[in-house]
């Protein structure tokens, strides 16, 4: 190398740096940590050079940018900000390009950018910056840098010809932190991905609606569910009420605490107050073990009673005092617990009607009624069906590893003139049903169940005579019974004020599937 010296004197590069090269390939071979850590060859650099620093940038291809790896001679902080975009500053050019570049005096360079904040000279010495690009496979992975007092001994073919020599032999090192950067770089945009998926996963990507209705409910929502206050949501069978109880749960300050969910209509009439309260050992026959209720449950958290309507009167009260005073007694027990819990009530009665026939509290209303929200029906926000249908294909997609792709004008327009008396609920059963029937991963006109398909779609219009309007008209009628109903026969029948048999025989002239209703 000395042979090469274009200028003589005792700065010239000579055996010197035929030493550093040798420790250096010396140290690679030897040492599996510097795959982990290249800045003792940064160092080595350093202190043969007689430089200021030297410091390694690599590229991440993900992402254009350019950043230190390893460093001698500068602080964390200054690492930290030697950040680059790909052709921005002496650094980015030379990965960009792929071709070394010397700045001989770097303080009066407009190319050096001096990011990192580091000096511009050293006791009054000018500084010279060599950078060369970090090659594999043809390919720039990042490049090698060095600071050091301007030597007018020195060509800087020289200066780039070590370099070049030191970053082949890092060459392999540099590529391995590379696709370890860039795999952490993706692994953190995945769980920054996942990350806002969760908090996407708010209340508002589970219930989905962005007609202006559903926008005043997310609002009041959000409202509330900071506050303590007691809640009844009002609103249609099927429409979300449930998924509003949980998002008033999960925005508010209780969401880490339990939400436990009573249905006040499942428990026969006997069961409630020990489902509710709990009851102590030897409180009725059969209570052989002290049991905590519900609300002992819900303690620190939020209890979600649905139905509320179909609250015995007898429980009513015990449930005006738990609302009022948050105390109560299990049964057979004398013991008042107290417990601090929100509640959360939901109905699709008219509980105002019930009130008139005696069947609901007064005072148990004005307690409940603190913050009532109104879900509008399906019928109320059509423009949210499109919507709506995209999110139950890709539910069911996912539920079911299915590849169902999309749903044709003619289907959705079927879809956007329906009634919906089983608002939500019964359009996620339609489209489910119409997931498992579609043929080409395309839902169709005919892959809806016939009580959508309108006379046009049927094509009998008013050709199938009187009769045959009239079956259609019964049979729809049935179907919206057993939706409102969620397939409970006998309320079916009652609401449609035929009697359970007529219903019956009915549902299998129709060939309706009543279990289809059921939730
Ligand atoms: N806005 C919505 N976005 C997504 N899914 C919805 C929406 N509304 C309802 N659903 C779905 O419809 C079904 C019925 O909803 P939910 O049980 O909350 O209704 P509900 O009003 O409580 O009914 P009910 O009064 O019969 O108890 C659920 O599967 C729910 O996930």
């Amino acid at each position: 190398m000395h042979a090469h010296c274009k200028k003589g004197g005792g700065e010239c590069y000579g055996l010197k740096e035929m030493t550093l090269l040798f420790e250096i390939s010396q140290r690679l071979i030897s040492s599996k940590e510097l795959k982990n850590d290249l800045s003792p060859i940064l160092r080595m650099l350093v202190e043969y050079l007689g430089a200021e620093r030297s410091f390694l940038t690599i590229f991440n291809r993900n992402n254009s940018n350019i950043y230190i790896e390893a460093a001698y001679g500068m602080s964390q902080k200054q690492k930290m900000l030697g950040k680059y975009r790909l052709g921005e500053g002496v650094i980015g050019k030379v990965v960009e390009l792929g071709q070394p570049i010397v700045i001989q005096e770097i303080s009066k360079s407009n190319l050096f950018l001096n990011k990192t904040r580091s000096e511009l000279n050293k006791e009054g010495r000018e500084l010279s910056f060599i950078c060369i690009p970090v090659v594999v496979q043809n390919k720039t992975t990042g490049a090698l840098s060095v600071v050091r007092p301007f030597n007018p001994h020195i060509t800087y073919e020289e200066d780039i010809h070590l370099l070049s020599i030191v970053g082949s032999l890092i060459a392999k090192t540099v590529k391995l932190r590379q696709e370890k950067a860039e795999e952490l770089e993706q692994l953190k945009q995945k769980n920054q991905e996942l990350e806002s998926e969760v908090k996407a996963n708010n209340f508002t990507t589970n219930i989905i609606g962005n007609s202006s209705k559903m926008r005043d409910l997310f609002s009041l929502i959000e409202m509330v569910a900071r506050t303590n206050s007691t809640v009844l949501v009002r609103g249609e069978s099927g429409i979300g009420k449930e998924l509003v109880a949980d998002a008033i749960h999960s925005e508010s300050n209780r969401k880490n605490k339990k939400m436990v969910k009573v249905n006040c209509s499942a428990l026969p009439d006997s069961l409630i107050e020990s489902e509710l309260f709990g009851h102590e050992k030897g409180a009725f026959t059969g209570a052989d073990q002290m049991r905590k209720g519900r609300f002992e449950m819900a303690h620190g958290g939020t209890i979600f009673l649905d139905e509320i309507g179909d609250l015995p009167l007898s429980t009513q009260v015990k449930l005006l005092r738990v609302i009022q005073e948050r105390a109560f007694e299990r049964l057979g027990g004398s013991d008042t617990i107290k417990i601090d819990v929100r509640i959360v009530c939901a109905t699709n009665c008219n509980l105002e009607k019930l009130i008139e026939e005696g069947r609901f509290r007064e005072d148990l209303f004005y307690r409940i009624n603190v913050f009532p929200i109104f879900v509008p029906s399906l019928r109320e926000r059509r423009n949210d069906i499109p919507l709506l249908v995209d999110h139950f294909i890709h539910k069911f997609n996912r539920k079911n590893n299915a590849a169902i792709k999309r749903i044709t004008t003619s289907a959705i327009d079927m879809l956007m003139v329906y009634p919906w008396p089983g608002n939500v609920r019964e359009l996620e059963n339609v489209i489910e049903r119409a997931c498992i029937l579609a043929r080409d991963n395309v839902i169709h006109s005919h892959n809806l169940p016939p009580t959508l398909q309108t006379a046009d779609s049927t094509a009998t219009g008013t050709q199938e005579g009187m009769t045959g309007v009239l079956e259609r008209l019964e049979r729809q009628l049935i179907i919206e019974g057993l939706t409102s109903t969620k397939g409970n026969i006998s309320k079916a029948a009652d609401r449609l004020k035929i009697t359970e048999r007529k219903l019956g025989t009915r549902i299998k002239k129709y060939r309706i599937e009543a279990w289809r209703y059921k939730v």
